[in-house]
């Protein structure tokens, strides 16, 4: 028992879902002497469910983190596991399953509502007892339970998407990460190589929002940035991540992709918004600033290099596209020498 509470307490005191992803899996492979425990991630891609290893811990070993090796792959097909995707399709509470090597495994889906975008997979030696399924659901709902929590914090409530904050962390932890594929600091530029993969940030700002608040209301104001957030979420990969800034602002972290995809997806995304009907309102555009991620910047230096390109296409007609570097190559906005805490404009 004081092992259980030991693991809750543990679970509890995280405040990042990484770290409440390895703690659960520490809990349940201490607490069923299990051989491996994960994370799954499950994806829906073009109708096709994908499973991907979120976090794992092999007997003796150490929880931690698994990042997935394709960036540009949601995972492995859910076909490999039939009796998940069957206990998926059934909305159950748990499968289990033997595998060819005669291990025993046991899956946990954490259900949201209709939706379960995590499960819990536990492989063991010579399968379960009631009572360890017992004591596994019940971390498991503990689990689910915080893991809403989090979620609610993250996210803003109108819309749904990741918030400021959470972008700040995300932005902040990958340039800290240094990121194999991104610059790092000291050294020297490497030159961006056509068909190169980057990651990239872009800042999208709704045109004359005001102007739509103003003619309809508020009501009709917020319904608009409900549909420009369902429509970059449609428009935009699983992989890339996608936050509400603040106000008519949003902000797309666009993994793994080369500059001709990166325009590509925004500019898909941009005729979406022009293209879509809008309830009473009709015709809405945004304006797009977009920046190579490098890590011998700072978070404020890349915002500020998106927000520039934002501030250019508006500048410039609005309803377009337009990318930092490309602006800067061509003489049309100058770099600003700067440090983490000056203004911009
Ligand atoms: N309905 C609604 N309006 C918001 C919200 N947050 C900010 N706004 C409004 O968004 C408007 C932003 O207007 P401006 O910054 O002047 O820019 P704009 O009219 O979009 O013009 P450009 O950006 O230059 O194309 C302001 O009127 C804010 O009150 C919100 O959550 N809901």
């Amino acid at each position: 028992m004081d092992s259980l509470l030991r693991h809750m307490v543990d679970m509890t005191g995280h405040r990042d879902h990484t770290m409440l992803d390895v703690s659960v899996i520490s809990a349940v492979q201490e607490l069923s002497g299990a051989l491996q425990t994960r994370v799954l991630s499950i994806a829906t891609v073009c109708g096709q469910r994908f499973v991907r290893s979120r976090a794992c811990i092999r007997a003796g070993g150490v929880a931690c983190p698994e990042e997935a090796q394709d960036g540009s792959s949601p995972g492995e097909p859910i076909g490999a596991h039939p009796e998940l995707a069957h206990c998926l399709d059934a909305h159950d509470a748990r499968a289990e399953g033997v595998a060819p090597n005669g291990l025993r495994r046991l899956w946990l889906p954490i259900w949201v509502g209709d939706k379960a975008h995590t499960c819990l997979e536990i492989t063991h030696a010579h399968g379960f007892t009631t009572e360890s399924i017992h004591t596994i659901s019940g971390i498991v709902s503990v689990y689910r339970n915080f893991q809403n929590l989090l979620d609610y914090s993250e996210r803003d409530s109108l819309t749904g998407l990741l918030n400021r904050k959470t972008f700040d962390d995300q932005l902040a932890r990958m340039l800290q990460a240094g990121d194999a594929e991104l610059r790092v600091p000291g050294q020297p530029e490497r030159r961006q190589h056509v068909g190169e993969e980057k990651q990239w940030l872009a800042v999208i700002d709704v045109d004359h929002f005001k102007g739509v608040n103003d003619r309809f209301g508020h009501l009709y104001g917020d319904e608009v940035l409900i549909l420009v957030a369902n429509l970059l979420q449609s428009s935009f990969r699983s992989q890339d991540r996608v936050f509400r800034f603040g106000g008519e602002e949003f902000v797309v972290l666009l993994r793994s992709t080369t500059l001709e995809n990166a325009r590509k997806i925004i500019d898909r995304f941009r005729t979406n918004v022009e293209a879509h009907p809008f309830p009473q309102v009709g015709r809405v555009t945004v304006s797009v600033g977009f920046t190579c991620i490098s890590a011998a910047d700072s978070p404020v230096v890349t915002l500020g290099h998106a927000d520039q390109a934002l501030y250019f296409a508006k500048a410039n007609g609005r309803n377009r596209a337009c990318h930092y570097e490309e602006l800067v190559a061509m003489g049309l906005l100058q770099t600003i020498a700067t440090n983490d805490t000056a203004e911009f404009f």
